[in-house]
């Protein structure tokens, strides 16, 4: 089976314009394949570079150097090139992302920042609320809290909405930045259950947990970023 993503010999640096310029290495040649219904852990030492290569997949960040392509049946879409007008389509589409924190947005509730991913899609609003409704109670979020904007939520309460808002829209290849950091134990079984779900849908997920129990139950295989990336500064100006 062909990979649904890969990434081949990504450099990432950060210049810090503040700093007079200096550049920051964190990712140097990391290369790695992802199939569809598979899911791979991002493991390695806290300041490797795990969020940044998510943020990078996602286009938050630019590659200094290095391919990232998503597979479609018609042929490869090398994402360090895109547009940044393309970047829409492609996440409301192909690439979900449950980030570590929820962006709040005031007077917005928890239901409709579910169920936007939906709506951006041209889906059934009353659809879109039910699936959104059906996902908060499967993450026990309690129903009066389901109107409310999640601004004054807790920390576990805004990262299921968060949660929610990622899987609802079932995209072929979602990013999962540490969604059990804040999670009981009961709630952190039910995202190892909408993992699996997921992968039996064929979903292809990249993801951080550093909740070893979480990660034994959703891993298919590790990668192990100390094997692939170096982190060291560099002077400014001698960055190419
Ligand atoms: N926007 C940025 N500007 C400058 N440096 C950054 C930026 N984002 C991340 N970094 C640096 O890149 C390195 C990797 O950070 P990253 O958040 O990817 O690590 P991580 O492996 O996810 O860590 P953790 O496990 O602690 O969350 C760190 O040294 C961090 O300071």
């Amino acid at each position: 089976m062909n990979p649904l993503l890969t990434v081949e010999n990504l450099h990432k640096d950060f210049v810090l314009h503040g700093q007079g310029g200096t550049a920051l290495e964190v990712m140097s040649d990391l290369s790695l394949e992802l199939h569809a219904g598979e899911c791979l852990v991002l493991a390695g030492r806290s300041g490797i570079g795990k969020s940044t290569l998510l943020k990078m997949l996602y286009g938050n960040y630019l590659a200094r150097h290095g391919r990232i392509r998503v597979h479609f049946s018609d042929g490869p879409l090398e994402l360090t090139e895109l547009p940044a007008h393309a970047w829409h389509p492609l996440r409301r589409d192909v690439i979900g992302y449950v980030s570590q924190f929820l962006r709040v947005v005031p007077r917005v509730s928890a239901c409709e920042v579910v169920m936007e991913p939906l709506l951006a899609r041209g889906a059934d609003a009353q659809e879109a609320r039910l699936k959104a409704e059906t996902l908060l109670a499967r993450l026990n979020l309690p129903e009066r809290l389901w109107q409310l904007p999640p601004g004054t939520f807790s920390g576990g309460e805004q990262q299921r909405v968060n949660i929610a808002r990622g899987f609802i829209g079932e995209h072929p290849l979602l990013l999962l930045d540490e969604p059990t950091a804040s999670l009981d134990a009961a709630n952190r079984a039910e995202v190892v259950g909408l993992v699996h779900a997921a992968k039996a849908r064929g979903t292809a997920m990249l993801g951080i947990f550093h909740d070893q129990d979480v990660r034994s139950q959703v891993a298919d295989r590790l990668l192990l970023l100390d094997d692939h990336l170096t982190a060291r500064t560099t002077p400014p100006g001698q960055h190419s």
